[in-house]
This record gives structure tokens, sequence and C-alpha cells, in this order.
């Protein structure tokens, strides 16, 4: 489709309550994976030129949902209405014809090619000759649509991630999106590109472009949504408006009742753990540096703490921990971990020395096709070798699965199977059978809801008794605040500032990181 004949969208949204149809609605939508039920009877609506956010836990059965709208999966049961007329979702060809584009966490961008050829490359398709001219003038419009201001001849690798994200939408957008479905979209982003996005998204909804947003940032949704619909178990627990609701309302429906006691235990509890400033020193990090990402990184981390490092992805705070982790060594500088100096020497030596790790790419630290219960026993079986046999594998497993209530898990599931906030229970789980000395986690509530996330805090700190401690790296000011004894702030490779103070806030953190 040329940019000329591109449904522009344009004029006022359809004001709330008036009469017109919904641009979408999914009406008693059912889905069931073998014994799963990931959806059992949901219904969404959509208005045209509305934010719409979409909530729930880890396994509730968003993006199965999302995956039923997109026709990548087919519902078992369930009608679709498009401007108020039933349509058939039989693939994804169906959901493109009426307008509906995600835009997935994994951004399905060329990374070699150029902005121009990502953005209306799809154009190309059977013609012999490329008028490059049109293709960049083409791209160009439709990077006009979302203000993007970019070189169409720039390699989309040379692009920041928000950015890259933003050039999807301009793609879906150029090829007749009307529903655009953002899923997690400001998981990898930093301040400035989180409110340049939302910019973004209020300007085309307010020419009719509708949203939906998947999502466990719930303050992203109280600022930025106009509606949210919660689903819990397969099914739709409350649709709102977010103008006349709170974020403990919000809460109180994604986690439900067992949840909420949960997080009432946790609450009970002292937040922000006390510093401990003479336990034995287990890291020792002076003048570290790593180019492109490190420059110079100086700090101890002491038996009995959680020491926090807050910053952005170009921080250098996830190469720093790497190194802990025998993945890489310093060029310059000293670093020392549990007596040994990091040199590089792979990770199964970092094992060996009692350092564990939570990657914040939980996709590569899984065997995806293996049981639950052999990713949750694997880092204790390759440490200690066999000590248990598979039948308490098992039982240890079980344990862990319901301690950190991984949805629908069994011990017997393919880690695949799980949803991403599920699979990144399991790379924690990994570490919680036999605790190591240091252990380092990158992002380590990345994909996970609220619920989750007050475990995660629980689960660190239960890591750094002992004589043991933890290093969390973060690019979510709350969890870093929540979990550590004392929060360093990580800059352009550099740790820019400090806090052992427990008043520390968000915005003390933000100021410095950016
Ligand atoms: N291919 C699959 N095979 C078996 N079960 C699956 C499959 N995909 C999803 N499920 C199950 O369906 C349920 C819903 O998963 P879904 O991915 O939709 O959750 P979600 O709400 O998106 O979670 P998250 O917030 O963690 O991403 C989960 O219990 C999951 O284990």
């Amino acid at each position: 489709m040329s940019p000329a004949t591109a449904p522009t969208p344009s004029g006022p949204a359809t004001p709330a309550g008036a009469a017109a149809p919904p641009i979408v609605a999914l009406r008693g939508i059912a889905k069931t994976y073998g014994a799963i039920r990931a959806l059992r009877g949901v219904d969404l609506e959509i208005r045209r030129g509305e934010v719409h956010a979409l909530l729930g836990e880890n396994g509730a059965g968003k993006s199965t949902l999302v995956k039923c709208l997109a026709g990548a999966v087919i519902a078992d049961e369930g009608e679709f209405l498009v401007d108020g007329e039933p349509v058939a979702i039989g693939g994804p060809t169906d959901a493109l014809d009426v307008g509906v584009r995600v835009v997935y966490q994994e951004l399905a961008l060329f990374p070699t090619l150029s902005v121009a050829e990502n953005v209306v490359g799809g154009e190309l398709h059977g013609q012999r000759r490329v008028d490059w001219r049109r293709l960049r003038t083409a791209a160009r419009a439709h990077l006009d649509m979302v203000e993007l201001d970019v070189d169409v001849d720039t390699r989309i690798e040379q692009l920041s991630v928000g950015t890259q994200q933003m050039v999807e939408v301009a793609r879906a957008l150029g090829s007749g999106g009307r529903l655009i479905v953002l899923d997690e979209p400001t998981s990898a982003l930093g301040q400035d590109e989180i409110a340049q996005l939302f910019r973004s998204i209020r300007r085309l909804a307010d020419q009719g472009v509708s949203f939906l947003l998947v999502t466990h940032f719930l303050e992203d949704v109280i600022e930025h949504a106009d509606r949210a619909t919660i689903i819990r178990d397969g099914r739709r627990v409350a649709t709102v408006d977010v103008a006349d609701t709170t974020k403990d309302e919000l809460v109180g429906h994604v986690v439900g009742d067992a949840g909420r006691a949960l997080r009432a235990g946790l609450a009970g509890q002292e937040l922000r753990l006390p510093p401990r400033p003479d336990g034995e020193v287990l890291v020792r990090a002076a003048g570290v540096r790593r180019p492109p990402s490190v420059h110079e990184m100086s700090f101890d981390v002491r038996a009995g703490e959680v020491v926090g490092i807050y910053g952005d992805l170009a921080s250098g705070h996830a190469a720093f921990a790497e190194m802990l982790f025998g993945l890489g060594a310093p060029e310059e500088g000293e670093l020392e971990v549990l007596g040994h100096a990091a040199d590089g020497s792979g990770t199964r030596r970092a094992r060996d020395r009692g350092i564990g790790f939570v990657p914040g790419d939980r996709r590569a630290a899984l065997a995806l096709e293996q049981p639950i219960f052999k990713n949750m026993t694997l880092a204790t079986l390759q440490r200690r070798g066999p000590l248990l046999h598979e039948g308490g594998e098992r039982t240890v497993a079980e344990g862990l699965i319901d301690r950190l209530r991984v949805a629908n898990g069994t011990p017997e599931l393919p880690a695949g199977a799980l949803s991403g906030g599920n699979q990144q229970k399991v790379v924690l789980a990994r570490w919680m059978i036999d605790p190591p000395r240091l252990m380092v986690l990158v992002e380590p509530t990345r994909g996970m809801d609220v619920g989750a996330k007050a475990e995660v805090v629980d689960i660190v700190r239960s890591l750094a008794t002992d004589g043991r401690a933890a290093i969390v790296v973060s690019s979510e000011p709350e969890i870093v605040l929540d979990c550590a004894t004392r929060v360093l702030v990580a800059k352009r490779g550099r740790i820019v500032a400090a806090f052992s103070d427990r008043t520390v806030t968000k915005d003390q953190l933000m100021r410095e990181a950016f």
C-alpha cells in the first residue's frame, strides 16, 4: 500500500460515550493449550482513538489474548467484531487486513537495513527495480506521522531501542494500522524515551489511532491510558476508566484477594534493609574500566549487603555485572570477587567460586525445551553434581513453583510454555536451592507483575543473609530502592552517586542518572 492510499488517521476521535461501535471488540475469547486454559472467555472492547491498557499477573493470559487478536494463535471460541461487524481471524493476514498491528518486545526490524527499507520495505515486494527516491520519500512520510526525526538512510542497528520502537510504530501506521498493540513497550527504554513514546502515542490517539498497551507499569497506565482491562486466570475481572481509578485499585484488580494478602504481609516488613558497614568485603572494584561501556567504577560490596546499581541501558551497569560472573575482565583497574581477580575466565569457574547470576536475557538463560524442574535444579547440579535424584528434583521444584507462584507451573512442563514473567521466576528459582555467596541479578523483575516483584524483593533480601551478599542491577528505580541496603547510580560507565541513607527517593535517583 502506498502512503498516498494509506488510511491516514485524521479528525478527532469519537468522543467517549458516543454511539460509534468500538473499532475492535472481542467477545468470549477462549484458548486452551493442552491442559492449560489460558483464556476462559474474555471480552475486550477498544474504542477509536483510545489508549487502552491490558493488565494482569504473569500468566494471566495477556500475551495469548494479543496473539489471538493478531491471528498468531487461533482462539478456540469467541467472536471478533471490527467496527461492529463480525470478522473471522483465522491467521495473521486476517488481522493485518482489519488494521491490527502488534509491536512485540523483541522488535521485528532488520538491523543491518536502513530505516527506509524497514519502514516501507514490504511495499517493495515483487518490484524488479527499486525506486530509491520514492522509497525514501514514502518512509519520511511515515516517520513524520510519529514525528520521528531520523535520517532514513541510517541503519537500524545504529539507533537506540526507543527510536527503533518508534520506527516500528511508524511502519505499523504506514501500512494501514488502526489498532497498534504495544507489548511492554517501555521495559527497555530510558526515562526520556518513555516520555517521548507516550507523547507520540497521545498525539496519534488524538488523531484517531487506537492503542492497546500491554504492561506491568501501573504508573504509566495511570498517567497515559484512558481505560484499562484487567484479566486474571484467563478471565476479565474489570474494565475501568483510568481517570476514576487509583493505582491501589489497579493493584487490587491485578493481584486479587490472594495476592492482596501476600502484599499486605510483605508491606508489614521494614522496607529497605539497614546498611551493613562491617561485613567482610566480597567485591572490591577500584577504577574498573572496560570500554565501550564501563569507564570508571569503584566500590566495595560487603557480606550482608544488597547493593543496588541503578541506571539505564547505557550506564554500563550490566556490563559490570557480567564481569563479576566471569564474562570479560577489566582493561584497567582492579576487580576482586570473593578473593579472586575477575579475569574473564568464564561462568563455570565463577559459579564454582560461589557466584550466582541472573542475566537480563532470560530466554538465553533457560533451556526452553526442558522441563521446569530441570531448569530450576540446573545451577545446583552444575555446582554440586547430582546430589538430588530426579524425584527429589521434582519435589524441590514443586516447592519453588508454589513459593514463586509460577502460574500453571508443573515440574514437567517445558519452560518455553510459561509466560514471560513466569520464565523469569524459574531463572531466579535456580539460585534459591543452594544460594551462592554472591548473587548478581540483572533486571531481575523485568516483565514481572506487582505481586511477583514484591516476592523478588523478599528473595533477594534473603539471599544476603548468613555472610552472603547480592548486587541488583536495574533500570527500575523501585526495585533497587526496595531491595538494596545501599544504592549506587551509574551513568555512562561511571558511578556518579551513592546513597546509604534509607530516605533516598526515586526522584533523587532519577535526577542523578539522567
Ligand atoms: N505455547 C504454550 N504452551 C502451553 N502453555 C502456554 C503456551 N503459551 C502460554 N501458555 C500458558 O498460558 C498461560 C497464559 O500465558 P500468557 O503468556 O498469555 O500470560 P501473560 O499474561 O502474557 O504473562 P506475562 O505477564 O508473564 O507475560 C500461562 O499459564 C502459560 O503457561
